[in-house]
This record gives C-alpha cells, structure tokens and sequence, in this order.
C-alpha cells in the first residue's frame, strides 16, 4: 500500500485532515477575504434578493431573462426533482466524503486529469489552499469512477451509484428544458430555435460534468475559504445546496461592490451561468462570479452539474442574438478556453483579486476597431 502523499503528485493536495483540525493554519489562510461587505439575499432583501424563477410559471422566460442579464445567477423553483431525491444525494455525497482518507485517495486526481478527487481545478492557480474537498464526475462513468473508492462494489457503492444515476437523469433533462428556456429568454422565435438545434445539436451534444463540494467545518471561519472566486467556464450550472448557506455572488456597486449570500431554499437549484454562455449569447446573458465560504458550526455539501458544449465544437456568439450588430467575442472550444483563463490567472498574479471573472473574458472579446475578428466564426456562431 503507497503512502498517501505518494497517491497524489498534487503538489495542493496536502495530506491535512480538515474534519479533524483545531486550527487554520497558514497554509489555508487566505488574504482579502473580508474586502466587500457580504450581504443577505433571501426573499425581502429587496434590490439583493437573489432573483427566483419558477420554471411552472408562464412568465419564467422573462424572469430568466432579467435574472441572467442583471445576476447571471438565480435561485429555479418548480424544476420537478423531487425533494427527497435532493435529499438522498446529499446523504449520499456526505457518506462518501466521510470515508478515510486513504479511500478516497485512491480517486485522486492526477495533474491534468478531468476527473477525479481532490481540490478544485482552479486550486493549482493559487498559493493558498480552500477549505474544502472536491469530486469531479463524468457521469456517464459514474460506475468504474465510483470503484476506486469502494473496490469491493459493496452495498454503500450500489446505493450511491444508484441514486447518482437517478439523479443524473432527472438533471439531464432539466438541463434540456431550461436549454430551450434560455433561448426564449434571449427572444429566440420557435423556428429560430429549432434552427439552432438542427444547426448546432446545443442540447444533444452538451457535455456535462457532476462535481461534489465538500466544505467541513472550520474553527476559523473568518480566515479560510471553502472556494475560491471564480467564474464557471461553460455554458451554465445547476447547483444543489445543503441546508446551509455559504454560496456568495459578487455584485457590483452602486450603492458598493458586495457578496450576496444565496439563501438556501428547500428544493430550491441555484443557476450560474458561465463563461462561454455570455460567449454564445454575445455578450447579453452575464456569467456571475461566486465563492463559497465556510463555517464554524455546520459542515456544508454542494453539487455542481455542469453543461457545456462538446469539446471540439467552437463557441462564439449565435448570429441570432447577433443579428445586425457585430459579435462581442471571437470563436472557441472549452478546453481552448480553459487556456486562456489560465493564462489569465497567470497575468493576474495568483493570489490577486484581479479576474472579477472577467479577465478571460476580455482576453477573447472581439477589439470593435479590429476587423480581424469578423472573420473568427465557428461552429455554434454561424
Ligand atoms: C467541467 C468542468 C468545470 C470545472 C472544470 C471541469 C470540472 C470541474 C469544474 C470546476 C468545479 C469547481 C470550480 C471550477 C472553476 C473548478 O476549478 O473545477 C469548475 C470548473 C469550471 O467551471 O471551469
Ligand atoms: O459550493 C458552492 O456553493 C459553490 C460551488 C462552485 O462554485 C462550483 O463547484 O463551481
Ligand atoms: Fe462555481
């Protein structure tokens, strides 16, 4: 049997018992963390209320619209997946999480790999380490990925892996529908829409990815962080909470720049949008930059599931929301993407607050006095 440190070539990945820790040692004390003010966002915060779209609603695509052009973020009611599958997930996640280290390490990710245990992508980028342990899914291998971790394929494997894929299911087709909600949302007619389909598949060959969020308590709530500001790079999250809130979407001023503090709503999903659907919608609907923190009482578990295009297919804005205007944002493939946020990180300086999550962006916005750009159109654009 290797040693545990032997298991992970991780550099972040510290052999460190955060369920077990008395203290936050420097090593995940984070800079910066209390330059904005954090908000509440629940129902009756007014101008901060997080906006909140029931998909049974005949007006949700208007409420989508005003929610992605204004939040990029919004809390979806009336999705249809019932509570208490919500509810076996988030057993499910929190008894995988709690098995020894040992086990789990047997998942870890390596350098580059997509998938796997351990920090989050984005932790390579900076000094610091986030309180907080990660688990990244295709789940379409759900099975063999899941065996790592219980090779004896016992009972906690078979029912974990069957309420995943229960799971998965019901967010696949989720996924679809708030698909075709978006593209009323930005003013597509019925044909407009059929045609984007035929033309580029969006819904069929959407790529999705489960990722599992793990944030433990902590004695030091103030001095940690449990994720670490980002923007998500594909087209949109769907996002499942527990009962304890942590997730904060930055916004910015007037009256100031703050955090607002997603309240967690029972069966409620939080929608992100991501990169490379402010990319396809030219710029209209706005990717939302968000963080997680801890606390000191409650541990606290999140599922993120991630739809993007397919790897190979370029990105850039739909001629239909273009219309006569110019596109905003030259065409790209989610890996070629992945590139320049990390080149973006790079220019930044790891651990400054520099992105806003805008940064990549700007990185691949189409120079209106540069005519180079009318010419970069690719797959899902034209
Ligand atoms: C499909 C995705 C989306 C990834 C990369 C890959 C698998 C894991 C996702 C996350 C999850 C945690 C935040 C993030 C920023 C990270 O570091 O890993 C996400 C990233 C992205 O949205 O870019
Ligand atoms: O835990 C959360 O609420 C946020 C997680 C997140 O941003 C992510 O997994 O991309
Ligand atoms: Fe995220």
């Amino acid at each position: 049997m290797p040693t545990p440190s032997k298991l992970n070539k991780d550099p972040h990945n510290h052999y460190f018992d955060l369920g077990a820790a008395r203290q936050v040692p420097e090593t995940h004390a984070w800079e910066g963390l209390h330059e904005h003010p954090v908000v509440d966002g629940g129902v009756g915060a007014g101008e901060d209320a997080v906006p909140v779209v029931d998909m049974q609603d005949p007006h949700a695509a208007e409420a989508v619209a005003r929610a992605s052009e204004q939040w990029g973020a919004f809390l979806l009611q009336g999705h249809g997946v019932p509570r208490e599958l919500l509810a076996r997930v988030e057993a499910g996640i929190a008894g995988m999480f709690a098995l020894p280290k040992t086990d789990k390490m047997r998942a870890a990710r390596q350098g580059g790999d997509p998938y796997g245990y351990g920090l989050p992508h984005i932790a390579l980028y900076f000094s610091k380490t986030m309180w907080s342990e990660g688990y990244s899914l295709s789940p379409t291998n759900l099975r063999p990925e899941l065996r790592k971790i219980w090779p004896d394929a016992g009972h906690d494997y078979s029912q974990f892996c069957g309420v995943m894929e229960e799971f998965h299911k019901e967010m696949r087709a989720l996924a679809d529908k708030l698909m075709e909600l978006f593209l009323v949302a930005l003013g597509l007619t019925g044909p407009q829409i059929a045609g984007v389909e035929a033309e580029h598949k969006l819904t069929e060959t959407m790529s999705e990815t489960i990722h599992l969020n793990w944030y433990p308590k902590c004695p030091d709530p103030k001095r940690a962080l449990g994720m670490k500001a980002h923007t998500d790079s594909g087209f949109f999250a769907l996002l499942m909470q527990s009962q304890v809130p942590g997730l904060h979407l930055f916004r910015h001023g007037p009256p100031a720049d703050r955090w607002v503090e997603v309240p967690a709503v029972p069966g409620a999903l939080v929608v992100n949008i991501g990169d490379l659907f402010q990319i396809l919608t030219n710029g209209r609907f706005r990717s939302v930059y968000h963080r997680a923190v801890v606390n000191r009482d409650r541990e606290r578990i999140s599922l993120a599931y991630f739809l993007g295009p397919a790897a190979n297919a370029k990105v850039g804005p739909l001629k239909e929301v273009v219309g006569g205007g110019r596109p905003a944002y030259r065409a790209l493939t989610w890996p070629e993407y992945i590139i320049v946020r990390k080149e973006a990180f790079a220019n930044g300086g790891a651990d400054l607050e520099f992105t806003k999550g805008g940064t990549a962006l700007e990185m691949v916005s189409i120079n209106p006095d540069d005519d180079d750009g009318m010419d970069d159109q690719g797959d899902i654009s034209s």
